[in-house]
């Protein structure tokens, strides 16, 4: 494959509606970029970019595509790094088997997934994709720690325009539910190496041992951990929490993240479906296995599998019938909880939650108190102490409410979010042990047939990098800043003993607090309710949960957050938001003509990612285009030109037309760049002049289906001509 020129700033291909997005926005971009010599190319990190540049060998010269996540895998080492990141899909099995018979209806060669690879050439197949399956690329461009936080401009914004917040009542019998022990919070250990060490994973039984993986290879002062989850423990927990959630009356709903989780959060999945349906899989067992049903995959995929077992299927609606009301993700469609291990995304899903006073919606389309379970203890906690602190106090006033920023231990797959090549389903009991090449034995389980055991590390120079941007940004703000690190947990305990030296060597120990999860919790909710700030120093896990939690409550959706990540080599890795591809507004979109994604969060990271190039190329004109980037920026907040949600009004395109208006008036109207501002001062007439024309033009198209010719891989000219309806916008921009 050719090698292409890197451009100054990279602008990721993605899925579903930010991608929608970019087709409207990016040519925007470009344009106003171009103006300053500034290149801005595109890298396809999407589920279909990425399954079509696994498989080179199958496709035809003209239809391969480069593969652009390793090229960026490597960009991201070096300070050359300028990368502006769209959220993109974490493909569970069931999105992934779509987007490969899409792409195979589209003439594309590739394989099947084989759900039971048997033969070689299927266990490679299989191999292949699983490297695509999941969270695949953040922990591949995440060579940094990670900043979080709503601009100054968003949060004044959200606290002048609160948005609406469902009410909570001292008698809510909303709760959180999670294992008091035999999970992976109580079952944990931890050590620290002091000296690098390769290491291997064995499972010893009476039948010998076998080597689960080898190769392993750390760091000195590398935090190394082991644990496991207990499947007869989880089986009774799961059993019981189904009872006691139909005697309390509320909705039955589970919370994991299966798709960063990805070995691990399916397979737990899998055990709620298979509990839920305790009666059948007793039954019918046999049959179902032959209908090759996977309880991991869902219970929409089983519903598939069984449709024409008519046994079977009224086993399953008595079942249902006898069961606690689910939780759904779309009543309307009977989409429940346990259909998809995608669709419930325990970041997103408690937020909104909590956001809406406790509630979910049950399967009679109407809201219902919820019993959540979560499984794993080590960070249910934080989601349990939010609601009783709500059910207390009442709900957050987002017009006072201050704010929890976020510094997330995130650099080189730090934690649980890196553990899947060490995290496996044990197939007989035995006994686990993670063996250095010394052979010392780090860590040892007995565990038995089906209990999941993983390994999760976290490396000494990003722990340090962490630690020190906490105390930069507690330097900068004077916010309360609190490690949220439960000195009771194994992996915690290890941190502790490195954070502590590092706040005392720089004399700053008193100006940090560490708390448990469940106390920070608590905390943090008191300290923005007085109106005040605080910064929440956590792990990678706690940096993904509480980017969703706080955001939705304070500013409505983590779409406008701002999220860094200072890259160690140097680089600049700019995430747009801190939420999803939101595939429901895709549907809207083909069914409406109405996007209602808010591209907020692009515009943030754009600002940033000028100002970034600004100062590692000492660039005056990234410096003129970072800055009027935020005068636009603020401009949309000012004006209230961000999308709305409903058909027929304004939409992302509206709100890139005033993107776009604005940020060249702000580039007229600035005297730092001449030349810049005599190109742009006719480009802001034209844009003011042709406003009800394009807002015509824009509004024309909306409420009747629209054809982007796929999901995951949409046909780039009809996509062009949605996202881009108005030709008056078109001509002006070039
Ligand atoms: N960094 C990344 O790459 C991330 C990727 N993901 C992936 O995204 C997919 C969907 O995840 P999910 O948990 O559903 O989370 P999403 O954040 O996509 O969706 C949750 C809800 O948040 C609202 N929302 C999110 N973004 C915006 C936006 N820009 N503008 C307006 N509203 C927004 C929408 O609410 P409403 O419908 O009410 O408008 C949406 O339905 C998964 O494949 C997941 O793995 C998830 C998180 C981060
Ligand atoms: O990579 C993923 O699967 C999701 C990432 C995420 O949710 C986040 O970083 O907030
Ligand atoms: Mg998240």
């Amino acid at each position: 494959m050719v090698n292409k020129t890197v451009p100054d700033i990279i602008y990721t291909k993605v899925d579903e509606a930010p991608e929608l997005a970019s087709a409207s926005l990016l040519p925007i971009i470009q344009r106003f970029a171009a103006a300053a010599d500034i290149t801005v190319g595109t890298r396809d990190i999407s589920l279909a970019g990425r399954i079509l540049s696994t498989f080179p060998d199958k496709l035809s010269a003209d239809q391969r595509v480069s593969d652009d996540l390793a090229e960026l895998g490597e960009l991201v080492k070096t300070p050359e790094a300028n990368v502006i990141k769209l959220p993109n899909i974490s493909a569970s099995v069931p999105q992934l088997l779509a987007a490969v018979s899409e792409l195979q209806a589209q003439g594309y060669d590739i394989p099947d997934y084989p759900s039971e690879p048997a033969t070689d050439a299927e266990k490679d197949v299989r191999a292949r994709y699983d490297t695509i399956k999941g969270s695949a690329v953040n922990p591949v461009l995440r060579e940094g720690n990670s900043d979080r936080r709503a601009a100054a401009a968003v949060k004044s914004f959200a606290q002048k325009n609160p948005h609406r917040m469902g009410e909570w009542s001292a008698d809510s019998k909303t709760r959180v539910a999670a294992m008091d022990g035999g999970d992976f919070f109580s079952n944990e250990k931890s050590a620290t190496l002091a000296d690098a060490a390769k290491a291997k994973i064995v499972l010893e039984t009476a039948d010998g041992e076998t080597v689960l993986k080898d190769g392993l290879s750390y760091p000195a002062g590398t935090v190394v951990d082991a644990t496991y989850m207990s499947a007869a423990a989880l089986d009774a927990f799961l059993a019981e929490e189904i009872e006691k959630t139909k005697a309390e009356g509320v909705l039955f709903s589970m919370h994991l993240k299966a798709t960063m989780m990805k070995v691990s959060d399916p397979i737990i999945f899998g055990h709620a479906v298979k509990q839920f349906l305790a009666p059948v899989f007793e039954k019918f067992g046999a049959e179902m296995d032959a209908l090759g049903v996977s309880p991991n995959s869902g219970l929409g995929d089983l519903l598939e599998r069984v449709k024409g077992n008519a046994d079977i299927m009224a086993a399953i609606d008595e079942t249902m019938a006898a069961r606690p009301p689910m939780y759904m993700v779309d009543s309307d469609r009977g989409i429940t909880n346990l259909h998809v291990p995608s669709d419930v995304i325990v970041d997103a899903s408690m937020p909104a939650l909590i956001r809406a006073g406790g509630k979910g919606w049950g399967p009679d389309n109407k809201e219902h108190d919820a019993a959540c379970v979560i499984p794993d203890n080590s960070y249910a906690p934080v989601y349990d102490e939010a609601i009783k602190f709500f059910k207390a106090n009442g709900k957050l006033n987002p017009a006072t409410a201050g704010t929890v920023q976020n510094i997330g231990l995130m650099a080189q797959k730090a934690e649980e979010y890196g553990s899947h090549p060490t995290t496996f389903e044990i197939p007989v009991n035995g006994s686990v042990k993670m063996v250095l090449d010394d052979g010392t034995v780090l860590h040892q389980h007995s565990v038995e047939a089906g209990d999941i055991w993983r390994s999760a590390s976290a490396r000494k120079a990003p722990i340090e990098d962490w630690v020190n941007l906490a105390i930069a940004r507690q330097k900068a703000t004077g916010y309360r800043s609190i490690f949220w690190l439960d000195a009771a947990r194994a992996h915690d305990a290890e941190l502790i003993a490195m954070v502590k030296p590092i706040l005392e060597a720089q004399g700053v120990a008193d100006k940090f607090e560490i708390m448990t999860p469940r106390d920070a919790t608590r905390a943090s909710l008191e300290t923005i309710t007085k109106g005040e700030n605080t910064i929440a120093i956590t792990g990678n896990v706690l940096r993904d949960y509480l980017t969703d939690l706080f955001p939705i409550l304070e500013l409505a959706t983590s779409a406008k957050m701002l999220s860094i990540v200072k890259l160690m080599q140097g680089g600049g890795l700019f995430e747009t938001g801190a939420g999803g591809s939101a595939p429901k507004h895709v549907q809207q979109l083909l069914g409406q003509n109405h996007l209602r994604w808010d591209s907020l969060g692009e515009f943030c990271a754009l600002g940033e990612s000028f100002k970034f190039l600004a100062e590692t190329k000492d660039n005056a004109r990234a410096k003129v285009l970072g800055e009027t980037v935020e005068t636009a920026t603020q401009g949309i907040l000012d004006n209230g030109r961000s999308p709305s949600r409903k058909v027929g009004e304004p939409d992302n395109r509206d709100s890139h037309y005033w993107f776009a208006r604005y940020w060249a008036e702000a580039l007229a109207a600035q005297s730092d760049d001449a030349a810049l501002a005599a190109e742009f001062a006719p480009v802001a007439k034209a844009l003011a002049e042709n406003e009800g024309k394009i807002t015509g033009e824009l509004a024309e198209v909306q409420g009747t289906p629209a054809d982007i010719g796929g999901y995951y891989h949409a046909d780039p000219a009809k996509l062009v001509a949605v996202m881009r309806p108005s030709a008056t916008l078109n001509g002006i921009i070039g």
